[in-house]
């Protein structure tokens, strides 16, 4: 599914009307006509008391087509302006006339202006006694927080319990971050026009929007190409798609050698669960490169993946002594998987911008080789091979001086944005990991639950993807098909139990995962 910011969106309603030609009006019936198909479809509507509750802009504009259009059907309607009339202009103040003049043919539906709170009060009881609420309050245009008798109706409406359908978006969620805005609605229905916005799909949004549907308002194909880069939701198919079928006679040089280097004293997990993850998604050979001393305790803990004893630091991490080793590992090898649990020694710190530097195959860093570049951001320029980073929002803050609540708040743009500058593929993981490429798309991943959410998960990523770069697919493609298998993973592991299931459960789950996305 496209997803289009509102910067986009406006543009292309922009160069609709301006440059193709179609009336902003027509873009406004169409909009209302298919409004009321989802509401009609969603609703009981025999018999209903319907408010439509309108705020001063556009999206008002739709309420007061949604509205006639109930008119026309025989259901009573009554509209609530949280302004007045003379405030209401353009192509919305249109459709408000043509309500006015309609009321004097429908006895039962009724006008009011709410444009302070004494109005508010005095029409409270009438508010609450509809069935129906068509949340018309604010679009893609809202642009500061929710206050006065915008708030207080919003949470009447919340607190009601009445069905609620909202227009393009539920009042009070900001179209491309997902987040409330003070309050927002809580929609049973929405119906968005041309494109979902990201606002519907990224938490808290999603829980305000209810069952989505994306109305065709006639915005022309190009006009809408026109706007890439764009935020994607990818499905199953476009998925499975990315992951090439088997020859009846491969074997396992046909999928790839990848080198892990992972691991020191105290996390040895994280080597073992990435290399492991690997194989079982699908590489064909594994090598786990790990500090010497460390090889009678990793042996037993890989049995599918080999191991090769590296050159160690004094306190037990990989040293930058065992960069000629790993440079003739590297010379048969598909990709490589730096970072899980490999400490943050002064040797390794140095061995990783040493790898960075030369390194020539396509790879996957995260955990301690993240830290690595956050000390040293310039080193990302030096990197020859693609590269994709998996940063949670902890890593992601250290990588661009921010703090872990300014990422959050800003996830989307955050990724983008360091994608676009850096030249890589960002993974920023959390609830609904972002993939950003650095074209400037992005993918919010659809699959992931809270069950996940505990040590060595992000070890068992970076062996997915890496897996998938050995394989041989894209950078890109590796990076989206590990993220979103990894979440179809945890999802299947939850339909069991809740929450509770390791690491290592994800490990063995990933064919399962595999054949569920492929059949
Ligand atoms: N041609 C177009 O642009 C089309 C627009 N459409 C509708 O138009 C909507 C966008 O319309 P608008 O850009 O007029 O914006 P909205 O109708 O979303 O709201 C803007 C109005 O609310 C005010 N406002 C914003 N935030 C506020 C806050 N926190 N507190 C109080 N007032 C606030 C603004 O000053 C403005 O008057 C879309 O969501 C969609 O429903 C559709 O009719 C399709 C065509
Ligand atoms: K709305």
């Amino acid at each position: 599914m496209i997803i289009v910011t509102t910067r986009q969106m406006q543009q292309m309603d922009k160069n609709t009307i301006e440059s193709f030609g179609i009336p902003g009006r027509v873009l406004m019936e169409n909009a209302g006509r298919g409004a009321i198909e989802m509401l009609s479809e969603h609703f009981d509507l025999e018999g209903a008391r319907v408010a439509v509750v309108a705020g001063r802009g556009n999206n008002g504009g739709d309420g007061f087509v949604i509205g006639r259009y109930l008119m026309e059907m025989g259901v009573s309607v009554s509209f609530f302006l949280l302004s007045t009339r003379d405030r209401v202009q353009g192509d919305a103040g249109a459709n408000m006339d043509l309500i006015l003049d309609l009321l004097a043919e429908h006895a039962l539906s009724q006008f009011i202006e709410i444009p302070d709170k004494d109005a508010l009060e005095a029409v409270t009881e009438i508010l609450l006694d509809h069935d129906l609420f068509v949340d018309a309050i604010f679009g893609t245009g809202l642009n500061a927080d929710v206050r006065g008798i915008y708030r207080d109706v919003i949470e009447l409406i919340n607190d009601s319990d009445k069905a609620v359908f909202s227009v393009d978006i539920p009042s009070g969620i900001n179209a491309d971050t997902g987040a409330v805005c003070g309050v927002a609605i809580r929609a049973d229905a929405t119906a968005t026009f041309a494109f979902a916005k990201a606002g519907h799909i990224l938490y808290p949004g999603n829980f305000h929007t209810g069952d989505l549907e994306v109305v065709d308002i006639g915005i022309p194909g190009h006009i809408a190409k026109a706007q890439s880069p764009h935020i994607f939701l990818p499905e199953p198919h476009d998925i499975a798609g990315l992951i090439p079928a088997r020859a009846f006679n491969a074997h396992k040089g046909s999928f790839g050698h990848l080198l892990v280097l992972a691991g020191s004293p105290g996390k040895t997990g994280a080597a073992a669960l990435c290399a492991n993850a690997a194989m079982r998604s699908g590489a064909g050979l594994v090598t786990l490169g790990v500090p010497e001393k460390l090889m009678p305790v990793m042996e037993p803990m890989v049995v599918e993946p080999m191991t090769t004893a590296l050159a160690q630091t004094s306190s037990g991490g990989l040293d930058a002594a065992a960069l000629d080793d790993i440079i003739t590992l590297l010379a048969d090898k598909a990709a490589l998987a730096l970072g899980p649990g490999m400490g943050t020694d002064s040797g390794t710190q140095e061995l990783i911008k040493s790898i960075l530097a030369i390194a020539s195959v396509p790879m996957v860093i995260d955990a301690d080789g993240l830290n690595c570049i956050a000390k040293n951001p310039d080193i990302l320029a030096t990197v020859k091979a693609p590269v994709i980073l998996t940063p949670h929002p902890g890593e992601m803050a250290r990588l661009t001086g921010k703090t872990t609540a300014d990422i959050q708040q800003n996830r989307m743009e955050t990724a983008r944005n360091f994608a676009e500058k850096q030249k890589v593929i960002l993974v920023l993981k959390g609830a609904q990991t972002l993939v950003a490429y650095p074209d400037g798309a992005v993918f919010i991943c659809p699959t992931g639950n809270p069950g996940m959410a505990c040590g060595g998960m992000g070890d068992v990523l970076t062996g997915m993807i890496a897996a998938f770069l050995a394989q041989d697919l894209s950078p890109e493609s590796a990076a989206l098909a590990g993220v979103y298998l990894h979440g179809l993973c945890g999802d299947l592991l939850a339909e069991d139990h809740a929450f509770g299931f390791s690491a290592s459960d994800m490990v063995a789950g990933i064919p399962q995962a595999l054949t569920t996305l492929l059949s």
